[in-house]
């Protein structure tokens, strides 16, 4: 579903490359897991795949359209959920939606009645008429989770979906991810929640410094790294315990 072929990205100004050389393929209907430390290129590369961005070099295919010549197809293709919120804080959860909509020309009764539904399984229902301003860090994330998903993407990307969020409302989100991913949606995620990828990913790949250090199933990570039990352990062995602070 993703190729990614020799991938890169420096930003102007900088020394080094924030995303260097990167190969990668997502299969379809996988939930892919990116991990790695403060700084390691994770948000980068979610930035170039989802058109945020410009590479500086490199290629890669969504659902084999070329990203180069395919920037409107792809729009459609794909959902985007970022760290922030992209929310209007002034406007309800529904003419949030209603305006997200929008911008993929949906319109109409049955359109309503979709977000009624969404709003409904992510426990939002009863907050529909009120403003984004008054709602929890949990609540706004759900509702950023709807507006991503509404033109029902083939492909969500997802910048750290569940931090800074309750329990609850992190138990929702992972729910609802599994069942679009059961109904066909490939899910690209970044995650400091090592526990959480360790049972939610088909596949994680560990980045570190714009590079990927490791990939492949949670399992086989831990079965083949020495004296590990979690996929925390294989991230510590092969990341390290050094703080990764940057400004
Ligand atoms: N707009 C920018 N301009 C210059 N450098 C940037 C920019 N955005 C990110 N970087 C640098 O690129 C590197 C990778 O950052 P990125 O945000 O992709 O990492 P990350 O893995 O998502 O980190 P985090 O887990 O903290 O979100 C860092 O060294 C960062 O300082």
């Amino acid at each position: 579903m993703i190729k990614i072929n020799n991938l890169s990205k420096k930003y102007k100004g900088a020394e080094m490359f924030s995303v260097s050389s990167l190969d990668l393929e997502v299969e379809e209907g996988e939930i892919f897991g990116l991990l790695g430390p403060n700084g390691a290129g994770k948000t980068t590369l979610i930035s170039m795949l989802s058109s945020l961005i410009q590479p500086t070099s490199g290629d890669f295919t969504i659902d084999s359209l070329d990203f180069k010549n395919n920037k409107r197809k792809l729009q459609q293709h794909i959902g985007i959920v970022p760290q922030e919120y992209a929310l209007y804080p002034d406007l309800t959860a529904f003419e949030n939606l209603m305006y997200f909509g929008s911008m993929y020309n949906l319109k109409g009764e049955s359109f309503k009645n979709d977000i009624k539904k969404q709003l409904e399984i992510l426990g939002l229902a009863n907050f529909s008429n009120k403003k984004i301003k008054t709602f929890s860090g949990g609540m706004k994330r759900r509702v950023n989770l709807i507006a991503s998903i509404l033109h029902k993407p083939k492909v969500l990307f997802l910048d750290e979906p569940t931090v800074g969020v309750d329990v609850q409302s992190k138990n929702v989100i992972i729910a609802h991810l599994q069942a679009l991913n059961k109904q066909g949606t490939t899910i690209i995620y970044t995650s400091h929640h090592l526990n959480e990828a360790e049972t939610f990913c088909t596949r994680v790949a560990i980045i570190d410094k714009g590079i990927i250090v490791a990939k492949g199933t949670p399992e086989a990570l831990i079965k083949n790294q020495p004296e590990a039990n979690t996929l925390e352990d294989v991230f510590l062995a092969l990341t390290g315990n050094a703080l990764r602070d940057y400004a």
